[in-house]
């Protein structure tokens, strides 16, 4: 648990969520998962295949209704809205997937897909389209220009910078990156993860990022939460994983490599929001 005193922007209380199996019973892929998520902080969930990350990611987005529990969003539960009530909640809770390219219209040229949740939700008119893409083509790092290509002429990370551009449209308060820079080679990894560090600490955004690369997510997340089986085994701030005493935790961060062997400095984020200073030297290897 973070020792910074941020506000708590999200509850999520034992929340269980179950689906069929095959051959009769119900498999509990989130059993009784409590936490809290501070404004302006990044709280990574980790943990392997299985373990029921993207099924709790889903749920607090709304996009399964849990068995049991409650997510609270700024003190409101907001787990089982329904109709515009849900719809307006996606204002506030944006996420990027692996893949942004299964989630693009291929048909789209980028600047309407930046747009379409401004104009979805008619905070700007379609002749507002091309400048407000540029301006948010510029937050991601991207050329102006990219807003006239189409998604398949886009390199994955530069799609991912799409993404995060989109998602950022509506100015949301919380991000979830499911996995989001998994699927990028190492230096791409590095600059997306860079980028949205950034943003951080320019918008005091909030991120949920899950990810199976704990020594990954410990350079930058304040908060890292263990899954297994559907449950949380351990949770500790980024900087102390290495005082990780559950031993499923500690065999993750064997099986990975090795904060040692990375020069990072974590004591880094121990301001909040996120001050990465010696975060900008680090080298992913
Ligand atoms: N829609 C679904 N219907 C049935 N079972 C599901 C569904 N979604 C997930 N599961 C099961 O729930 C468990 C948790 O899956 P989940 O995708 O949440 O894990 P994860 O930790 O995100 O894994 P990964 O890192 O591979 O994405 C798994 O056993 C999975 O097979």
């Amino acid at each position: 648990m973070s020792e910074t005193a941020e506000p708590v922007l999200m509850r999520v209380e034992h929340i269980t969520k179950e689906f069929p199996l095959p051959a009769g019973g119900r498999l509990k892929a989130c059993d009784d998962i409590s936490i809290a998520i501070r404004k302006g902080e990044t709280t990574a969930i980790v943990g392997e295949s299985g373990s029921g990350k993207s099924t709790l990611a889903r749920t607090i987005m709304g996009l399964y209704t849990p068995e049991a529990g409650q997510v609270l969003f700024r003190g409101a539960d907001i787990t089982r809205l329904r109709g515009e009530a849900k719809r307006q909640n996606y204002r506030h809770i944006q996420m990027i997937f692996q893949d942004p390219a299964t989630a693009f219209n291929p048909k789209m040229k980028v600047k309407d897909i930046i747009c379409e949740p401004l104009l979805s939700f008619e905070v700007i008119r379609r002749q507002e389209v091309a400048e407000r893409a540029r301006a948010l083509l510029q937050l991601v790092e991207l050329p102006a220009d990219f807003a006239d290509r189409y998604p398949h002429s886009l390199s994955g990370g530069q799609r991912q910078r799409v993404a995060i551009a989109r998602a950022l449209a509506l100015e949301p308060e919380i991000i979830i990156c499911d996995e989001a820079t998994s699927a990028l080679d190492v230096s791409v990894q590095d600059s997306v993860i860079r980028l949205l560090v950034r943003l951080q600490r320019e918008k005091g955004l909030t991120y949920l990022f899950i990810c199976h690369d704990l020594a990954l997510v410990s350079l930058f997340s304040h908060q890292v939460i263990v899954m297994k089986q559907g449950r949380v085994v351990e949770q500790l701030p980024g900087e102390k994983l290495t005082e990780a005493q559950h031993p499923y935790t500690q065999a993750l961060l064997r099986s990975v490599f090795s904060v040692h062997s990375r020069d990072v400095d974590l004591s880094a984020r121990s301001g909040s929001p996120l001050t990465c200073g010696k975060q900008q030297e680090v080298a992913y290897v």
